[in-house]
C-alpha cells in the first residue's frame, strides 16, 4: 500500500472522497422505533386522511348559504333535524333551513358544508335553533383529506424522521416503514498518557475527553456509538484494537496518534490492516491538519487529531457530513442551519489552510456578532465557550473587525 504522507488536501478534495463510501443497507422496522431515523424510501399514502369531513367546533351543521345575512338583530330559525353521534356516520341528510347539533371532531351530516359555533346560536326548543351570524362554506371544518390523499407523497426518502412526522404516518394507517440501518460507529482513543474519565491520575497522565465527545456527537447523527477501551502508543495493540472495532463496526474513528512523531503509530497500524487503503493524510484545515481517511473493505476508518477541539472540530466539518452520507440523510435540520454575523474584531489567519475559528455568539445592535474564543486547540473549554464555527477560508490572511461572516452552530 501507498500513501501520500502529509500531502494535504483541501476539505472539498476530502469530502469528494467520503462520498465514495456506500449507503448503509436498509430494513423495514416498526414505526414506533422511528424516531429520528431516515427514511430509506419514499413514503406513499394508501388511504385518505381524515377519511370523512370533520367539524372543529361544538355546535351546528348546516349549509353556509342558508347564514347568509344572519347577525344579532336579524337571526334566523333552523330546525334541528337530529345530533350527529361520534364515531359514526350520521343516518340523516340536511336540507335548506335545517342544521345538525354536532359536536368537535364528529362527521358532518350530507348536505352541510360548515358548522356554526354554539355560541353563536340561541337554542328555542328541543327541534329550533337561531343563528346569530353566518358562515362561509368550510367554516371550522376539516375536510376529507386534508391531510392526504391516496397515492399522495408523505415524506420524502432521505428525510430524518420527527415526532410529528411519525404521528401524520400513524394517522395514514401506515405502522412500518423502511429506514436505514444505523451505523455502529467505534471511537477508539490512542495515548499512553489517556486514561478513562474514572481513573485517579498519575503525573503526565489526562482523562480521555475525545472518547465521550465523540461517541455523543456520533449519536447525535443518528449512529450507534461504540466505545471501544484506550489503546496504549503501540503499533501492535493499536492494529488488534482497530481488527476488533472493524469487526463490530460500520466505521471507526481513532483519536490521536495521526500526526508525524515517532510515537503517532495509527498510519503504521492502519497500513497493517488487510484490504486497506489510506485515501489521504492530511487537511488543509486547522485545527486538524494530521487528519487521516482511509477504507478497510467498504468501511471508512478516519484518523482524528488528539487535541480535543481539533478532534471535534473536524467531527463537525468531515465526520457528520460523512455519517449523513452513509445513513442518507438530506435536508438540513433547521438547528444547523448557518446564519450571518459580523465578526468582534481582526482575525489573522495563516494563507493555504482554511481556518475554523469558534467563536462565541453575542447579540449587537445590528444583528449577531461573533466573538473569537480565544485558546489552544487542545482545550475543550474552547468548544463549550463556543456556539459556532467560522471559516476563514485558505487564500485568505484573516478577516477585518466587523467583516460579515458565516456561522455553523455548534
Ligand atoms: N512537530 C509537530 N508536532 C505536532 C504537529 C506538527 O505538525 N508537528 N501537529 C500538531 C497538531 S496540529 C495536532 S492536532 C496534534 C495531533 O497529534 P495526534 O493526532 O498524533 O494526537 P496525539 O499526539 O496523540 O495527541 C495530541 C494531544 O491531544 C491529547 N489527546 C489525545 N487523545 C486524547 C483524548 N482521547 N482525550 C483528551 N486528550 C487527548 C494528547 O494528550 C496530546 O496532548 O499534534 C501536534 N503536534
Ligand atoms: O491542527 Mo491541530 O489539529 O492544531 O490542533
Amino acid at each position: 500500500m501507498t500513501h501520500a504522507f502529509f500531502s494535504v488536501i483541501s476539505l472539498d478534495d476530502a469530502l469528494k472522497l467520503i462520498h465514495r463510501f456506500p449507503r448503509m443497507q436498509k430494513e423495514k422496522i416498526p414505526l414506533c422505533r422511528c424516531l429520528h431515523r431516515i427514511a430509506a424510501e419514499d413514503i406513499f399514502s394508501e388511504e385518505t386522511v381524515p377519511p370523512f369531513s370533520r367539524s372543529t367546533r361544538d355546535g351546528f351543521a348546516l349549509r353556509a348559504k342558508d347564514s347568509f345575512g344572519a347577525s344579532e338583530s336579524a337571526s334566523p330559525l333552523f330546525i334541528i333535524r337530529g345530533r350527529v353521534k361520534m364515531g359514526e356516520a350520521p343516518d340523516f341528510c340536511i336540507g335548506p333551513g335545517e342544521a345538525a347539533a354536532i359536536a368537535t371532531g364528529a362527521m358532518l351530516p350530507e348536505g352541510t358544508d360548515s358548522v356554526i359555533m354554539i355560541e353563536d346560536t340561541s337554542p328555542v326548543d328541543e327541534g329550533l335553533v337561531e343563528v346569530h351570524r353566518s358562515v362561509a362554506p368550510g367554516t371550522h371544518v376539516i375536510r376529507q383529506g386534508d391531510d392526504a390523499r391516496p397515492g399522495q407523497r408523505l415524506l420524502p426518502h432521505g428525510k430524518r424522521l420527527r415526532p410529528q412526522d411519525l404521528g401524520f404516518l400513524a394517522g395514514a394507517g401506515i405502522t412500518e416503514i423502511v429506514v436505514y440501518r444505523q451505523p455502529v460507529i467505534a471511537i477508539l482513543s490512542t495515548g499512553d498518557e489517556i486514561r478513562p474519565p474514572e481513573s485517579p491520575l498519575k503525573p503526565g497522565e489526562i482523562r480521555d475527553i475525545n472518547t465521550r465527545t465523540l461517541s455523543a456527537m456520533a449519536e447525535e447523527q443518528g449512529a450507534i456509538a461504540l466505545e471501544m477501551p484506550i489503546v496504549a502508543d503501540d503499533e501492535m495493540a493499536l492494529y488488534k484494537a482497530l481488527s476488533e472495532a472493524l469487526n463490530r463496526a460500520d466505521m471507526v474513528l481513532v483519536s490521536g496518534g495521526s500526526s508525524v512523531g515517532t510515537l503517532d503509530f495509527a498510519p503504521r497500524a492502519i497500513a497493517r490492516l488487510e484490504n486497506t487503503e489510506i485515501l489521504a493524510h492530511g487537511l488543509a484545515v486547522r485545527p486538524g491538519k494530521p487528519t487521516l481517511i482511509a477504507r478497510c473493505g467498504e468501511k471508512p476508518l478516519m484518523g482524528l487529531p488528539g487535541h480535543a477541539a481539533s478532534a471535534a472540530v473536524i467531527f463537525q466539518i468531515l465526520i457528520k457530513p460523512l455519517i449523513r452520507h452513509i445513513t442518507g440523510e438530506e435536508g438540513m435540520r433547521p438547528e444547523e442551519r448557518p446564519f450571518s454575523a459580523r465578526i468582534s474584531r481582526n482575525m489573522a489567519s495563516v494563507m493555504g489552510r482554511a481556518d475554523y475559528i469558534r467563536v462565541a455568539i453575542e447579540e449587537g445592535n445590528e444583528g449577531a456578532v461573533a466573538v473569537p474564543v480565544p485558546g489552544e486547540a487542545g482545550l475543550i473549554r474552547t468548544l463549550v465557550e463556543a456556539s459556532g464555527l467560522v471559516c476563514i477560508p485558505k487564500d485568505t490572511e484573516g478577516l477585518l473587525k466587523d467583516s460579515p461572516v458565516t456561522v455553523y452552530p455548534l
